[in-house]
């Protein structure tokens, strides 16, 4: 649905973005990570033809941004929440976004409904929390219900309330066969609804994968057996570190299959075995700290 190849914008002589490339499947909500500063909103900008790259492009559902007779049927967009006019109303702003789409005011109320806004939608967005002109943006961007949701720091602003109903209308969306991705500099806010993330830093893409990929380690893994003292003789003896974890179960300094392959030769029987989950946010800060943003 989206490919992203080699995109790099240069401003005064520094690439903020550097050679960046990933593909985005339909039916999967994809999290953009990155600290701030490190080019997610750049990227971003590019890919809906907003800023010109300085090498490289994009392309949604095989063509760039700037083919489409009418985006908005390809892409929905929130990259700014400011972008609304403060003296219109909720309601107003959609309806003459919807107009200019060519899609009946009814879709206003089905998409005023879909974000929470309903109760809210006569009144002015100047009068609107920043959550609440998140909601009016991405009602924007959901008007002419566009395969690809593209999505700057949605959940900024929400309220628990607002995060949740937003998570469910992203999986929703992927659920339908569509895609998301969606920025965040907190992994917090996106590790229950991505099933992938991309983390860039410095304007280069530092890891791509699955959520579970980025915190599971082969090289440690998490052993328990009915006599824990034979157990950690035994690793030992085999030249495994190992350190006894508050849960019951030994911390093994090696990969499954060697403790597997111990254990299994000196007769152990094993209650369990499981490679060691990293915190997420550990990996997160792993990954990013030390690198310019
Ligand atoms: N128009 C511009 N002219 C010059 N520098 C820019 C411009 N737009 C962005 N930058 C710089 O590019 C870098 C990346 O900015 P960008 O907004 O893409 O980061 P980000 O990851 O979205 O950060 P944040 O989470 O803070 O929004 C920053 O150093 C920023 O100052």
């Amino acid at each position: 649905m989206l490919s992203v190849r080699g995109l790099t914008k240069v401003y005064g002589g520094r690439p903020v973005v550097n050679q960046v490339s990933f593909d985005l499947q339909p039916g999967t909500v994809t999290a953009f990570l990155g600290p701030n500063g490190a080019g997610k909103s750049t990227t971003l900008r590019m890919i809906c033809g907003l800023t010109v790259p300085t090498a490289g492009e994009a392309r949604i559902g095989g063509r760039p941004f700037t083919a489409w007779r009418n985006p908005c049927y390809a892409v929905g967009a929130l990259l700014d929440a400011s972008a609304t006019h403060p003296g219109r109303t909720g309601r107003g702003q959609l309806r003459m976004a919807a107009r200019l789409a060519g899609l009946p005011p009814r879709r206003v109320d089905e998409v005023l409904d879909m974000v929470g806004l309903t109760g809210f939608a006569n009144r002015r967005i100047a009068t609107y929390s920043l959550g609440l002109r998140q909601r009016v943006a991405l009602a924007h961007a959901l008007l002419a219900d566009p395969p690809l949701l593209l999505l700057d720091e949605p959940i900024n602003g929400l309220d628990p309330d607002g995060i949740r109903a937003i998570r469910g209308l992203l999986r929703m969306h992927a659920a339908r066969g569509g895609t998301v991705l969606l920025s965040s500099h907190l992994l917090s806010e996106v590790d229950q609804t991505a099933d992938r993330v991309l983390v860039i830093n410095g304007g280069r893409i530092v890891a791509d994968g699955p959520m579970d990929m980025l915190t599971s380690t082969t090289d440690r893994c998490l052993v328990r057996a009915k006599d824990m003292n034979q157990l950690a003789e035994v690793l030992r003896w085999a030249g495994i570190e190992v350190q006894p974890r508050p849960d019951g179960f030994l911390l093994a300094c090696a990969g499954v299959e060697q403790v597997s392959d111990v254990t299994f030769e000196a007769g152990i029987r094993l209650l369990g075995l499981r490679e060691e989950q990293r915190n997420l946010e550990d990996v997160f800060f792993q990954l990013t700290e030390g690198t310019p943003g």
